[in-house]
């Protein structure tokens, strides 16, 4: 893959998080994962995948150096784009679904090294076949809703519950318009399928599985580290 391949998807890989609930001094998609930053896990995976034609890595504007050292390291120099963010995640996609070109986009959390060439095909299938298209996992455990004093108000039917995960494949022209409505109406939200469902745009589900996780807090650094080894084991 490289900037120049003929292809109509590209990715937005964003890591311009501060990574406030791991805790550690360095933000989480630079902690090393089997020796290698965990973003670069991330991009590996998108990096190898024949039908992405370009990658926007989006990352803190005091980052964008050390991340272009670190790509080049790893020997993918030529075929990425890495741009500062802003403030929130949404702002960080914004910010690469201006530097993108292809008609097709995914959007994926740097912090999701587990993601699968697989799970990506699906995706943009999915996405080509439907208008929007989010991988994601069927929620395992009994779901309440509390009110403000920590009483049960509802226990919802998890059989239509589903956990959200990356990558989340638009139209670029669908998801730039819904990325416009939610700043003029100062919206912001947690993924980039809520704000496509604002416009009325239908975003299909795509089964993943429960190891594409998303490197939040300490202890999913453990776990990062045994999917890891059982993936190299496998
Ligand atoms: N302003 C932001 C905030 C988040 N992200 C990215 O969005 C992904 C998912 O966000 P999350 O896990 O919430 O990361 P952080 O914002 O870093 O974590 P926290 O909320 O704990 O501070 C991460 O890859 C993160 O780097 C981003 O690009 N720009
Ligand atoms: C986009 C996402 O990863 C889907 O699970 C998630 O919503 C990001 O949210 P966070 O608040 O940044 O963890």
């Amino acid at each position: 893959m490289g900037l120049q391949a003929s292809g109509d998807t590209g990715v937005i890989v964003v890591a311009a998080g501060r990574g406030t609930r791991m805790g550690t001094v360095e933000s989480k998609q630079y902690l090393m994962l089997d020796g290698k930053p965990i973003f670069i896990h991330t991009l590996e995976v998108f990096h190898r995948h024949p039908s992405i034609s370009q990658i926007v890595l989006v990352t803190g504007e005091q980052d964008v150096d050390r991340c272009r050292s670190w790509i080049a390291e790893y020997g993918m120099t030529e075929q990425i784009q890495v741009i500062p963010g802003g403030a929130e995640r949404q702002h960080s996609v914004r910010q690469g679904l201006l530097t993108l070109s292809t008609p097709w986009v995914l959007v994926h959390d740097g912090v999701r090294p587990f993601v699968t060439r697989e799970q990506i095909t699906a995706c943009c299938e999915a996405a080509k076949a439907h208008g929007a298209a989010v991988l994601a996992v069927p929620v395992k455990d009994t779901i309440k809703q509390a009110d403000e004093q920590s009483w049960v108000a509802a226990t919802l039917d998890r059989r239509s519950l589903w956990a959200i995960q990356t990558p989340q494949a638009f139209r670029r022209d669908d998801l730039l318009a819904a990325h416009e409505r939610a700043a003029e109406e100062e919206f912001v939200g947690t993924d980039d399928a809520m704000l496509v469902e604002r416009l009325g745009i239908p975003v299909k589900l795509v089964e993943g599985t429960y190891d594409n996780i998303k490197i939040t807090t300490p202890e999913d650094l453990d776990y990062a580290e045994f999917i890891r080894g059982k993936r190299l084991r496998d």
